[in-house]
């Protein structure tokens, strides 16, 4: 009905009286009243008609707005449960699926309490359950809630108070984050743990160690750390392949758990390092006493590639209080220990001493001095000659480095080359040799002397650096230097470490013209099936088997051996360390090419050198042929 129907109905329903003049008067009174009632019945059912409209558009409106709440409610992943008096009034679908309800009402009427476990039921009751109030107050928070088989499941929770059915109750909206969680626990266990062996990392021991110096302080009891380093453990990767060397790894932690108790922690720094922290109460069980138990069970035999094994390792311990309570510092002492269980001759163990320490300060400050003095160029080249026994003439000179430091004076090689060999210094050191050696053959030649070649050391890790021969390209360019003129002294174990890279090495800085010997022949156990292989034009006998010539037979026998070997190859030789006319003597019966020493000249400085050039020096003796 709309509102003029309203007013017509009340038009037709008007009584009409025939007008008079008090008649007519109260007639038109009448009719002004009528006509104004019908206006504000026209207006009133107008009025009525629109809240009718605004009612009809309201109720659609919360229907509509109902159905989209009841969706989203029963589409959200966020579970969503409601109680009434601790009862639980409602649950939607995500609650039922959290909660693991198998028909849809299992769980209502039942007490909301017992959807959390008994641990989170304090903090429950005082909070969001029972007190409404403080519902309202309740901010985001972690915590568990069981499913109907009494599983727990970690959530992240919130409350809220409601109306609902005209009842003061609690809404509580909860989802999932036990992925989160394990996503969450995988990454830090990855931070803290070796992911090989599963043992915790450096950072996890460290922390580890970090907690235990003031718990053991506290109790007045030691802790012990024990670095281990596996001995040769490069040589298993290298002969049986990284899978192997990762198994033995994993064995390892193993054997290492084994050996100490729950409490204590076994970590891995890395490669074939391991570090013990020997936390639990010692008490009768001495570090020395574990560590010789580690050491024990290691060595016994393992099963690697199909075949037996045995793996030892160097162990070395340092101790709180008694080395300090700083764990880098503690993890440092036990490192030094461990290399000098290391140098001791390995499979055995060590406990960290100040002398350790001493020694290390020491080393360390030769290593810097090393470096200043490649920056400050205190190194300086002396030459010792090499002569032909067939001529008497110089043929050759040996550069040999020495150190002229403001501190320590002249400081020969051996005080330097295996601490900068160490360092990695020796690269850099080479380097300077290199250059220094041509730039004073370039000088030499300019200066109109008769130059001979030069023979350079290289070191085992300079050779092994693949810049070697674009060092030695350069430098020969730099200095416009026939690579004829230089001559490379590789030692024989240098040679034998890795020998096919060795050959291929050999080759590339043969092809670039420089000549090679092998130094020290006779002291590295050569594999003669290589040596033919190496192209070098030079075997160097070593000076121990010059030295002992004229009185050992065997050592006669061995420099014979070599000279006849070298010839066989089409090798020339030499030999170092002679001091003596014996052996001289000697030498050339053997048919010796060459011979270097004191005999003829010690290493001289750079004048010394160019005196004897100059003057064309050459060594007389009968038995020259
Ligand atoms: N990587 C590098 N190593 C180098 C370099 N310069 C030297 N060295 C190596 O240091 C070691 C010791 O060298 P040095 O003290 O110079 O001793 C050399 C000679 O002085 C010594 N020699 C020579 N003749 C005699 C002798 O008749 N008697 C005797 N007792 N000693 C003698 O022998 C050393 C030469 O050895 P070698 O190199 O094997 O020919 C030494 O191992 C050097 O190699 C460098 O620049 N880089």
């Amino acid at each position: 009905m709309t509102p003029s129907d309203f007013s017509n109905n009340a038009a037709v329903d008007a009584p009409r009286a025939p007008p008079s003049t008090v008649a007519s008067r109260s007639l038109l009174r009448e009719r002004a009243a009528r006509k104004e009632a019908e206006t504000l019945l026209e207006q009133k059912s107008r009025e009525l008609y629109d809240i009718n409209q605004n009612l009809r558009r309201l109720n659609t409106h919360i229907e509509e707005s109902e159905a989209r709440y009841r969706t989203l409610v029963e589409l959200i992943p966020d579970a969503i449960w409601i109680h009434t008096d601790g009862r639980i009034v409602f649950m939607n679908p995500a609650a039922l699926h959290l909660f693991g309800a198998r028909a849809g009402d299992e769980l209502l009427g039942t007490a909301a309490i017992d959807r959390v476990p008994p641990e989170s039921r304090a903090q429950m009751a005082e909070g969001t359950y029972h007190d409404i109030a403080a519902a309202q107050l309740m901010p985001r928070s972690a915590l568990q809630v069981l499913r109907c088989d009494g599983e727990p499941v970690d959530v992240e929770y919130f409350g809220c108070r409601i109306w609902f059915n005209n009842a003061d109750s609690v809404m509580s909206v909860a989802h999932d984050v036990t992925e989160r969680r394990l996503h969450e626990k995988a990454i830090e266990h990855q931070a803290t743990h070796d992911q090989l062996t599963g043992l915790p990392n450096r950072a996890l021991f460290l922390d580890r160690l970090a907690h235990a110096i003031p718990r053991a302080e506290r109790r007045k009891e030691r802790i012990a750390v024990v670095f281990l380093d596996l001995d040769k453990f490069k040589q298993v990767n290298d002969t049986l392949g990284h899978a192997i060397g990762d198994e033995l790894l994993r064995t390892v932690a193993d054997t290492l758990r084994h050996c100490v108790r729950d409490f204590d922690t076994v970590a891995r720094l890395g490669g074939d390092e391991f570090v013990l922290l020997l936390d639990s109460p010692l008490g009768d069980t001495t570090p020395g006493m574990i560590a010789e138990r580690i050491g024990a069970r290691l060595a016994r035999p393992v099963m690697l590639a199909g075949q037996e094994h045995v793996i030892t390792g160097s162990m070395g311990l340092s101790l709180f209080p008694d080395d300090g309570n700083d764990p880098e510092n503690l993890l440092r002492q036990a490192d030094i220990a461990m290399y000098r269980a290391k140098e001791a001759g390995r499979n055995g163990f060590q406990f960290f001493t100040q002398e350790m320490q001493s020694r290390l300060d020491a080393r360390v400050t030769l290593e810097r001095g090393l470096l200043r003095a490649l920056e400050r160029d205190e190194f300086v080249l002396h030459y010792q000659p090499q002569v032909d026994l067939a001529s008497g003439r110089i043929v050759g000179l040996e550069a040999l480095l020495r150190w002229q430091s403001p501190e320590l004076g002249l400081v020969p090689p051996m005080q330097f080359i295996p601490v900068a060999e160490e360092s990695n210094l020796i690269t850099a050191i080479g380097t300077w040799v290199l250059d220094k050696a041509c730039a004073t053959l370039r000088a030499w030649r300019d200066a109109g002397l008769p130059v001979v070649p030069v023979a350079v050391n290289v070191a085992a890790s300079q050779f092994a650096h693949q810049d070697l021969e674009a060092t030695l390209r350069g430098v020969l360019e730099k200095h416009g230097v026939d690579p004829a003129l230089i001559e490379f002294e590789l030692t024989e174990s240098l040679s034998m470490e890795d020998p096919e890279a060795s050959i291929a090495m050999m080759h590339r800085l043969k092809a670039i013209g420089i000549a090679m010997a092998i130094d020290d022949f006779g002291t590295g156990y050569s594999n003669l099936s290589y040596l033919k292989r190496f192209p070098v034009d030079k075997l160097k006998i070593d000076q121990s088997f010059t030295r002992g010539l004229v009185n050992d037979a065997e050592d006669r026998s061995i420099v014979t051996a070599v000279i006849r070997l070298a010839h066989s190859l089409g090798l020339r030789t030499i030999a170092e360390g002679v001091e003596t006319e014996g052996q001289l003597r000697l030498l050339a019966a053997q048919g010796c090419d060459e011979i270097q020493g004191y005999y003829f000249s010690r290493p001289l400085p750079e004048a010394g050198i160019v005196a004897m050039l100059r003057d064309g020096v050459t060594m007389t003796l009968d038995v020259l042929r």
